[in-house]
């Protein structure tokens, strides 16, 4: 079965909110909510994978130390299996905004089941939950 890596950041801003991103109509699991990053490219570092989608996605500058490998996500969809490194990141440049036209939401950990996630995304909240605590 064909493997797809994804580099992914769970973005945290100061009072311990978490970012999601929607997906756009017409892309695959429109409407879920999902960590920004992205498909690494043939050759790509990982790190520099996850700095250039944070640009193009969101328009913020991260520098690697700022990036701390956090958790992983592995789930087996219809036509692929996933497999995607989640890094948290406290610290970046500029503000998050949505390049593509995407809503974004800042969310307590305690909320993230408010917001739909794809299924791979699902054993990632306790993670968030565990090192952030539900927020108030
Ligand atoms: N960025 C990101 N992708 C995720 C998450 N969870 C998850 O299952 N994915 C899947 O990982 C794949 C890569 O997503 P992507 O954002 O780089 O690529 P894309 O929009 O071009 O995907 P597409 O071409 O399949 O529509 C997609 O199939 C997406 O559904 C997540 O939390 N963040
Ligand atoms: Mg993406």
């Amino acid at each position: 079965m064909k493997l797809v890596l994804v580099a992914a950041a769970a973005l945290v801003d100061a009072d311990g909110r978490v970012l999601l991103t929607e997906r756009p109509a017409g892309k695959s699991l429109a409407g879920l909510w999902e960590f920004p990053g992205g498909k690494v490219e043939p050759g790509e570092r990982l790190e520099d994978c996850l700095i250039r989608e944070l640009d193009e996605e969101l328009g913020i500058t991260v520098q690697e130390p700022c990036l701390a490998p956090l958790s992983f996500a592995s789930h087996t969809y219809e036509a692929f299996q996933l497999l995607m490194p989640l890094w948290i990141c406290r610290r970046w440049e500029g503000q998050a905004r949505g390049r593509e036209g995407q809503r974004l939401a800042w969310v307590k950990p305690g909320a993230l089941r408010d917001y739909p996630m794809p299924p791979a995304d699902e054993p990632l909240i306790p993670v968030l939950l565990d090192l952030l605590g539900p927020g108030r």
